[in-house]
């Protein structure tokens, strides 16, 4: 053991203080350690500083890690923590995922004072959301609503619908429990209505590539079903397109080996869309995203991702 703690990089958000110390309190439960074994660094990132321009003008992925990255590669922390549906498909050099945490619920929420789901929302009624996959899908299923760019963290976002600048909007039911807001949700959206973003509700923690102490201390925290999932999800990302400015969904769920991937790709405005759905052995995973991708790709045909703006 090395002198001094295992230390964990992690944004200052309130939803990321809570995953960071998640990890904490697993690591110290699955090695029975002590209070001042494990601790958090908290490190600011562009994406923290920059809160007055929407996500995709600014470079997209990434913008929420690099820091953090940075810290790991210096070797000031041994490992971090992630939203894994923030992590892009491919990661920094000599980064490697060392421990996918068990999925928390996969679906996006519903938050309105004047409606119980997006069905019931009234003609022209706008909805806040900074996400173009959220978006796109709002205008697939109701092409009567507004949507509008609504940035800032879960507890920004909640303020905003508070004070009316939206009429509703959509957050990750994962981070709603997380922050013990569960409550503040009219209802939760099936994958039907709104198929989740790649990733979402995982946990991903990042270690040095080689740092063995490291791997193996996170390796008891690792979901082999969670991480085969993900694992579909991002071959899937990748393929297609992986920045942000594409709306891009994928969910696989796995049962008895045998997992089931839903992928979808809209156009901003939600009025085209190509959906594809597989099954196959989950041991195949990484093959099943990356030919649904392209499978897409071929019916989405090459004008649809070059026309997006
Ligand atoms: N992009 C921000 C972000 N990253 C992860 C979560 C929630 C937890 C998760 O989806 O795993 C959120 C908030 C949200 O989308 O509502």
């Amino acid at each position: 053991m090395p002198a001094g703690p295992h230390l964990i990089g992690t944004r200052g958000s309130p939803l990321a203080l809570w995953q960071a110390r998640h990890v904490r309190e697993c690591l110290m439960d699955a090695h029975s350690l002590g209070e001042g074994d494990v601790d958090l660094a908290v490190i600011t990132t562009s994406g923290d500083r920059i809160q007055d321009q929407p996500l995709r003008d600014l470079g997209g992925k990434g913008l929420f890690t690099k820091e953090i990255d940075e810290a790991l590669l210096r070797g000031d922390v041994a490992l971090a923590v992630h939203s894994m549906k923030d992590l892009p498909t491919t990661l920094p050099d000599r980064l490697s995922i060392a421990a996918v945490l068990p999925r928390a619920d996969v679906r996006d929420a519903f938050l309105s004072p004047k409606a119980a789901s997006l069905m019931e929302l009234p003609p022209g009624a706008v909805v806040g959301t900074s996400s173009l996959r959220r978006g796109a899908q709002v205008k697939r299923r109701r092409p009567d609503l507004r949507v509008i760019d609504f940035r800032g963290n879960v507890e920004t976002r909640l303020r905003k619908l508070d004070e009316g600048v939206a009429d509703a909007t959509l957050l990750a039911m994962a981070g709603l429990d997380r922050l013990g807001l569960a409550s503040k949700a009219a209802s939760a959206l099936s994958a039907d209505e709104m198929l989740p973003a790649v990733a979402q509700g995982a946990i991903a923690v990042l270690a040095r590539t080689g740092d063995e102490e490291t791997h193996a201390l996170l390796a008891p925290l690792n979901d082999p079903d969670t991480e085969t999932a993900v694992t579909c999800e991002r071959a899937f990302l990748a393929r297609l397109d992986g920045s942000c400015r594409t709306p891009i969904a994928g969910l696989a769920e796995i049962a008895d080996g045998i997992l089931r991937f839903r992928g979808l790709i809209l156009s901003p405005g939600g009025a085209e869309w190509h959906d594809i759905e597989v099954t196959g052995a989950a041991a195949n995973a990484e093959a099943l995203g990356r030919d649904a991708g392209d499978e897409l790709l071929v019916r989405a045909g090459p004008n649809f991702l070059a026309s997006l703006p």
